[in-house]
């Protein structure tokens, strides 16, 4: 791959058939000193009048073409990209833009020419630009080092945009591509309802899922999955039209700070999508999510969340943890892993070969006689193996013979369960192909190997299994030192989930050791050597920390903690964020004295303290009654006494009778209470 930088663009022109567009390019150069543009009007173009109809808008009774007369040459520089060299490579001086087709949220789409000539002949061919928004300068040339990466890795890609050129124009990044005659979301706009017959949609997915795991395969993520980046070729194949622009743009900041958080499109983002940093990190199975969505509204016509702002999105996924409504009536083997795409951990949802197993196998299926046939083989998988993890997240990792085992620990739990197997290696298998099957652990101490359904076991390698806490031996303050293992492979390679990082975090077993692990339902409390948290936390009257309760264990590592010591009313904000670096446990057990006891017990729970001021009232008052029923009785028995003593007797029996450890206040009150009673007797 080679890099060439033009210093002018001769002969640029941009021809557009809407006077909007116009006006957006226009004060788009307009901000760059030095340009001036030169409108003047061209013969009707046929073609563009059709697509801009085809789009929604209708055909402009005048177009427009203008042309760039000077400029500061360093606005118009241009950077080429230069694709592999037997990929059709274009050079973009001879582009000429046409028309908008679209506008969508990463950059607007245009349909360009592409003229060719040469003595014997004279072509002209069609292809989409896609023009990126613009891209602070000094993120560039890291934007340009990925793309240059994405671009060799999309090439020749059988399901995915056939990408021409990219160029980068007065600071923005565009893409010649070929161009396609439209996409799903373009058919089901035309459809009545909106909605795809089943057959099209499993054609339709399969197809895509192919192309999805041709990215994925290269180690890029999609991360904008929707029905109108689904182009359809000339045969009707669904091709994906999207190479991965919001992966590119992680860590890389916009002009528009609107843009900044937008990693996707709202509607078919993923919880951990909104925010990988705080709540991912980001992986392949966040496309699962996209690709679910994306399938639901093919079959229903409806876009999943339609209607909500991005606000409301944003509450419905990631705080209400809400999934899209999957329709009934699906072959079983389809219903149940589009239903895992919308998993809230990641780890617990269908990669998408996963998908395209399901979809290949139901893709025959016809429903007759209250039921599915023509299932294939592998249609219909258990939901769960019994041990509280979904299918999807077992076949992630697969035992196999030689393997050292452990028994595994329950979902959300930080000790096992039982400990059938201690540690073990794995000498069998029962069913080599079966991914649910039995296996055979030789166990020390134990004579004959025992037979242990494998969803029970989990891999250990150099003393770590998937979902341990670690944490790094060597500090690096960009991300929280503690976070979760993703995976380990049998060579020692890792994936950790750390907060402040995006993407899973990659090394070797090597640079980690164990941590200390945290589970839903433990209390939890920043340390005290903690003055500036990674997140907002709490702090009690005195100016301390206050306890919180892990609610939720986040893929990262993060805790999701509410305060159930404070009431929370109405819309105020019930669940915190900590890093695990930055807290430590608390239990009644490890309390010191009754009065960080009782500290502990009034953060369990906000009803704890008014319950115990409530019944120390109460025993106060029955104390009360019980004290002024016995002096009552006494000055009864001292007023005969002083009816024959005097006055000055009658005084003492009252000091007498104030008890000397209750507070003088509640005693004088009690006391008073005690001596109406007495009276009234
Ligand atoms: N190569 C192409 N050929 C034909 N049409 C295309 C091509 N690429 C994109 N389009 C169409 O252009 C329109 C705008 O695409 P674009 O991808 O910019 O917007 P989007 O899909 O709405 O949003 P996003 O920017 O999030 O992808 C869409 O209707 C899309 O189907």
């Amino acid at each position: 791959m080679r890099l060439r930088l033009l210093h002018e663009l001769p002969g640029t022109t941009i021809s557009d058939t809407s006077v909007a567009g116009i006006e957006s390019s226009q004060s788009r150069f307009n901000n760059y000193p030095g340009l001036s543009f030169h409108l003047h009007s061209p013969p009707f173009d046929e073609q563009s009048a059709k697509m801009a109809g085809q789009v929604g808008a209708p055909p402009p009774a005048v177009s427009f073409e203008y042309e760039l007369l000077e400029g500061d040459p360093d606005h118009l520089r241009t950077v080429v990209v230069t694709p592999t060299q037997n990929s059709p490579w274009i050079d973009p001086t001879t582009l000429k833009l046409k028309h908008r087709i679209g506008r969508g949220l990463f950059g607007d789409v245009w349909l360009a020419t592409h003229h060719q000539s040469a003595e014997d002949y004279d072509e002209y061919h069609e292809v989409a630009v896609k023009m990126l928004h613009p891209i602070k300068e000094d993120h560039m040339q890291a934007f340009l080092d990925k793309f240059e990466d994405l671009f060799s890795k999309c090439q020749g890609l059988q399901g995915v945009c056939w990408l021409h050129v990219f160029f980068v124009m007065t600071w923005q990044m565009c893409i010649a591509m070929k161009f396609y005659e439209g996409s799903v979301g373009d058919k089901m706009a035309r459809l009545k309802g909106g909605k795809l017959p089943l057959s099209d949609v499993l054609r339709y997915g399969i197809e895509l899922a192919q192309g999805i795991l041709e990215l994925h395969s290269n180690g890029v993520l999609v991360l904008n999955l929707k029905p109108f980046n689904f182009l359809l070729n000339e045969h009707d194949q669904a091709i994906l039209g999207d190479i991965g622009i919001p992966y590119l743009l992680l860590g890389i900041p916009l002009h528009s700070s609107d843009m900044a958080l937008r990693l996707g499109t709202p509607n078919y983002m993923a919880p951990e999508q909104w925010q990988p940093e705080v709540r991912g990190p980001i992986s392949f199975e966040t496309d699962s999510w996209g690709f679910g969505c994306s399938i639901v509204e093919m079959l229903t016509g409806v876009q999943p969340w339609c209607g909500r702002s991005v606000e409301e999105i944003y509450h419905s996924v990631v705080r209400k943890q809400e999934k899209p409504h999957i329709p009934s009536g699906l072959p079983p083997a389809v219903e149940n892993v589009v239903s895992g795409c919308f998993e809230y951990d990641f780890r617990n949802r269908p990669l998408i070969i996963d998908i395209l197993h399901a979809f290949e196998g139901s893709r025959n299926a016809v429903y007759s006689d209250g039921g599915w046939i023509g299932l294939g083989n592998r249609t219909l998988a258990e939901k769960s193996s019994g041990s509280g993890y979904t299918q999807w997240f077992l076949s992630k990792d697969l035992l196999e013979v030689g393997d050292t085992v452990r028994s595994r620990k329950p979902p959300n739990s930080c000790k096992p369960e039982n400990m059938d197997v201690p540690e073990g290696m794995v000498v069998g298998l029962e069913r080599d192909t079966d991914r649910d099957g039995f296996v055979l652990v030789r166990v020390h101490g134990i004579h004959d190997p025992l037979r242990v359904h494998m969803s029970t076991l989990e891999r250990v390698t150099s003393g770590l299994a998937a979902g341990d806490w670690v944490r790094v031996k060597e500090e690096d303050k960009k991300h929280s030192p503690v976070g979760n293992l993703h995976s380990i492979q049998r060579d020692g390679c890792v994936a950790v989930g750390f907060i402040g990082v995006e993407t899973l975090w990659r090394g070797s077993s090597s640079e980690l050791q164990m941590s200390e692990s945290y589970c839903v339902g433990q209390f939890v409390r920043l340390k005290e050597n903690v003055f500036r948290p990674r997140f907002e936390w709490l702090r009690k009257r005195g100016g301390a920390w206050a306890t919180g309760r892990i609610w939720q264990v986040l893929p990262n590592g993060c805790l999701v903690v509410r305060f159930p010591g404070k009431l929370v009313f109405g819309d105020a904000c019930s669940s915190f964020l900590a890093d695990p670096a930055e807290v430590e446990l608390v239990s009644f057990n490890t309390c010191p004295g009754m009065a960080k006891k009782y500290q502990h017990l009034e953060d369990i729970h906000w009803a704890v303290r008014p319950l115990v001021i409530a019944l120390g009232l109460f025993t106060a008052m029955k104390l009360g009654f019980f004290v002024g029923r016995n002096m009552g009785r006494s000055r009864m028995k001292k007023g005969r006494s002083t009816l024959i003593q005097g006055d000055g007797q009658y005084q003492d029996g009252h000091i007498g009778g104030n008890p000397a450890w209750l507070p003088p206040t509640v005693a004088n009150i009690l006391f008073r209470e005690g001596a109406a009673t007495a009276t009234a007797r």
